[in-house]
């Protein structure tokens, strides 16, 4: 059975599904739409992402405005990140509040961040491999970006600021409070 942890946001959840070990190795169903709809993530995605980072590597925080919004499923094949959710829903009562947790082929979790949520991540290891589920097509008119290090966000990264690397699309970002987000 898929095993749902709550986390400090309602609706963004990390999920361990079961894995089974033998003498070959691991096996594990990462995604089965019908054990994740019984354990409320009822999403059909229709993208498989992949991304390798070394150390210190911060890409984010990320969503596609309306009406290509994107909801993610994040998991670790190799490695470990600190990966992160926001909520950028204007009228939600958790507006600007963030949660984080690790990542890794190790814990074998994985994070659903619904829409309506920025997400980014840092590889806490070298040759850090992330694959995730997405339930809109990437669409770069809508793609959006917010300061990782934003203050009024206030996101506690693993590593500290010189140690990351960053794509000068994320090194520009705005702020949260100059953001298109959602109502
Ligand atoms: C995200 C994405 C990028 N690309 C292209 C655009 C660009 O040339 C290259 C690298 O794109 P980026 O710099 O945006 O990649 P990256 O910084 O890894 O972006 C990702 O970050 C994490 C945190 C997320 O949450 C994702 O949704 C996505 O935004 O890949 C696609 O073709 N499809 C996609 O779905």
């Amino acid at each position: 059975m898929v095993d749902v942890i709550p986390t400090a946001l309602p609706g963004v959840l990390e999920i361990v599904t079961p894995r089974f070990g033998d003498d070959r190795g691991i096996f594990s169903e990462t995604w089965n739409a019908a054990a994740f709809a019984e354990a409320g993530i009822d999403t059909a995605f229709v993208q498989d992402n992949f991304s390798r980072s070394a150390k210190g590597v911060l890409r984010g925080l990320h969503y596609q405005v309306e009406p290509i919004a994107q909801a993610k499923l994040v998991r670790v094949g190799r490695g470990a990140i600190f990966d992160v959710a926001v909520d950028i829903r204007r009228s939600s009562p958790t507006f600007g509040r963030w949660t984080g947790i690790e990542l890794s082929a190790a814990r074998w979790n994985q994070l659903f961040v619904p829409a309506g949520f920025a997400h980014g991540f840092i590889a806490v290891e070298d040759d850090t491999e992330v694959q995730y589920k997405v339930s809109a097509p990437y669409s770069a008119a809508h793609d959006r970006a917010i300061a990782a290090d934003d203050p009024a966000i206030g996101i506690d990264w693993p590593l500290a600021p010189s140690e990351w690397s960053r794509s000068a699309k994320d090194v520009a970002a705005p702020l949260l409070a100059q953001a298109e987000i959602f109502a």
